[in-house]
C-alpha cells in the first residue's frame, strides 16, 4: 500500500505538519481560512480532493458552503467554491457525519477511498472534513481530526470577533464580509435556477431574488435611558435582539450597527414581501411588554440591494427612509423605493443619521 503522505521534501511530517497549520491559521478571513485549510490539507497528504462543508442555519439547507481543492488538467491544486445547494452524494453523506458526530470511512463505487470527518464545536457539528483518495486513508485519519478540531477552535474564535457583545448579533465590523456572502449565495441560486435544475433540489428560498438592507432604529431610546436607566436601557436592546432572531428566517442575517441602531440583510421576492415581514416585526415590538420600561417602538427604513450597488450608498438610502420615518411620527416601515416614486423623500430631507464608512 502506498504511503498517503506526499513524499516529503521538507523534513519529517512533524515539521511539515506545523508549518501547514501555522500556514492555515494566520488568515483573519474566514472564506481565505477555508481556502487555506483544504489546499494545505491537500499539499500534505496524497488525495485526489479535499472538500470542506460548512453547516447551514436552516434544514432546507443543510449546507451552507462547499469549497473544494482538486488537481487540474495540468495536475496543480485548484480551489473552487461549489453551490452549496447540491444534494445526493457525497452531500448525503457528509450531512450524515455531521448529524451522528461520526467520522465515516467508506469506498465508493468507482473504488475511491473516502474520509468524512465532522468538524465539531459545542457537542455540534458546525461542518465537515471529506478526503478523497486512491489509496486507503486510515492512516492521515487521527491527523485530519486533528485538523478538523483546531479549525473548529479557530473559526470560535474569528466568530466571536464577528459579534457584538451584547446581543450576539453580528457586529457591523463583520458587515461588508455578510453582504458578500449573502449575495454571492443568490447568485448561487439565481445561476442553479436559470440552469433549470430540478426545483425540489433547491431550498424553499430558492424563488428569492432580492436582498433588502434595513436599518432599524428604537423611537426614543434616550427617554428609557434617561427615565429608567442604562441598564434596562440595555435589557431592551438585548430582548429586542433576541425578538429579531425569532421573527426573521435564520438565512437572513442581522447586525447590532452600535447603540440602539440595528441592520438586517433581508431575502424576499419582492417589496411587499420585504415590507410586510419588517412590518410584522415592528408590530410585534409595538404590542410586546418590555420589563418594567413597558411598550417600546421601533423604526425602520429599507432599500434594495444588488451586487452592483455599493452597500455605503444602499446604507444611506436605507437610512433616508428610516429618517422620513422618524420625522412622521415613528412607529413606521418605510421603503426607499417606494418612498423616492412617491415623490415623497425631496432634496430637502436631509442625509441621515447613520456614519458611513
Ligand atoms: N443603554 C444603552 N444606551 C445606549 C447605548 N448606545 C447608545 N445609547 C443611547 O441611545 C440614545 C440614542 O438617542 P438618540 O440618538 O438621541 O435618539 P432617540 O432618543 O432614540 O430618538 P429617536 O431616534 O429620534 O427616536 C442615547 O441616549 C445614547 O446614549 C447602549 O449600548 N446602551
Amino acid at each position: 500500500m502506498r504511503s498517503p503522505w506526499h513524499s516529503l521534501a521538507g523534513g519529517p511530517p512533524e515539521s511539515r505538519l506545523l508549518a501547514s497549520v501555522a500556514e492555515f491559521t494566520h488568515h483573519r478571513d474566514i472564506d481565505a481560512l477555508d481556502h487555506s485549510l483544504v489546499l494545505s490539507l491537500a499539499e500534505l497528504i496524497s488525495v485526489s480532493s479535499v472538500t470542506l462543508c460548512k453547516r447551514g442555519e436552516s434544514l432546507q439547507l443543510p449546507v451552507d458552503s462547499i469549497v473544494v481543492c482538486s488537481r487540474n488538467a495540468a495536475g496543480a491544486f485548484v480551489v473552487e467554491a461549489l453551490d452549496p445547494s447540491r444534494d445526493g452524494d457525497p452531500i448525503d453523506t457528509i450531512v450524515c457525519a455531521m448529524e451522528t458526530l461520526e467520522a465515516i470511512s467508506d469506498v465508493t463505487e468507482d473504488g475511491t477511498c473516502r474520509l468524512v470527518i465532522p468538524i465539531q464545536r459545542d457537542h455540534a457539528a458546525i461542518g465537515a472534513l471529506m478526503l478523497e483518495s486512491e489509496d486507503s486513508l486510515d492512516g492521515v485519519r487521527n491527523m485530519v481530526e486533528g485538523y478538523a478540531r483546531i479549525y473548529g477552535n479557530y473559526i470560535a474564535l474569528l466568530n466571536e470577533s464577528e459579534r457584538d457583545k451584547l446581543t450576539g448579533l453580528y457586529n457591523r465590523r463583520s458587515f461588508e464580509q455578510r453582504l458578500q456572502r449573502l449575495l454571492k449565495l443568490q447568485r448561487q441560486r439565481a445561476r442553479a435556477a436559470a440552469k433549470g435544475e430540478d426545483e425540489r433540489r433547491l431550498p424553499f428560498e430558492a424563488d428569492v431574488s432580492q436582498i433588502w438592507l434595513a436599518i432599524l432604529d428604537i423611537d426614543h431610546f434616550k427617554r428609557i435611558n434617561d427615565t429608567y436607566g442604562h441598564v434596562y436601557g440595555d435589557e431592551v436592546i438585548l430582548m429586542l435582539a433576541q425578538q429579531m432572531r425569532h421573527s426573521f428566517r435564520q438565512s437572513d442575517v442581522l447586525f447590532r450597527f452600535g447603540g440602539e441602531e440595528f441592520v438586517m440583510l433581508i431575502a424576499a421576492q419582492d417589496e411587499r414581501v420585504a415590507h410586510m415581514a419588517l412590518d410584522r416585526f415592528r408590530h410585534f415590538v409595538a404590542e410586546h411588554a418590555f420589563p418594567q420600561v413597558g411598550h417600546v417602538t421601533v423604526s425602520i427604513g429599507y432599500a434594495r440591494i444588488t451586487e452592483n450597488d455599493y452597500p455605503e450608498i444602499v446604507l444611506d438610502r436605507a437610512d433616508k427612509a428610516l429618517y422620513f420615518a422618524k420625522e412622521n411620527g415613528r412607529n413606521s416601515v418605510h421603503g426607499y423605493e417606494a418612498l423616492t416614486e412617491r415623490g415623497e423623500l425631496g432634496a430637502a430631507v436631509a442625509l441621515g443619521s447613520i456614519d458611513l464608512f
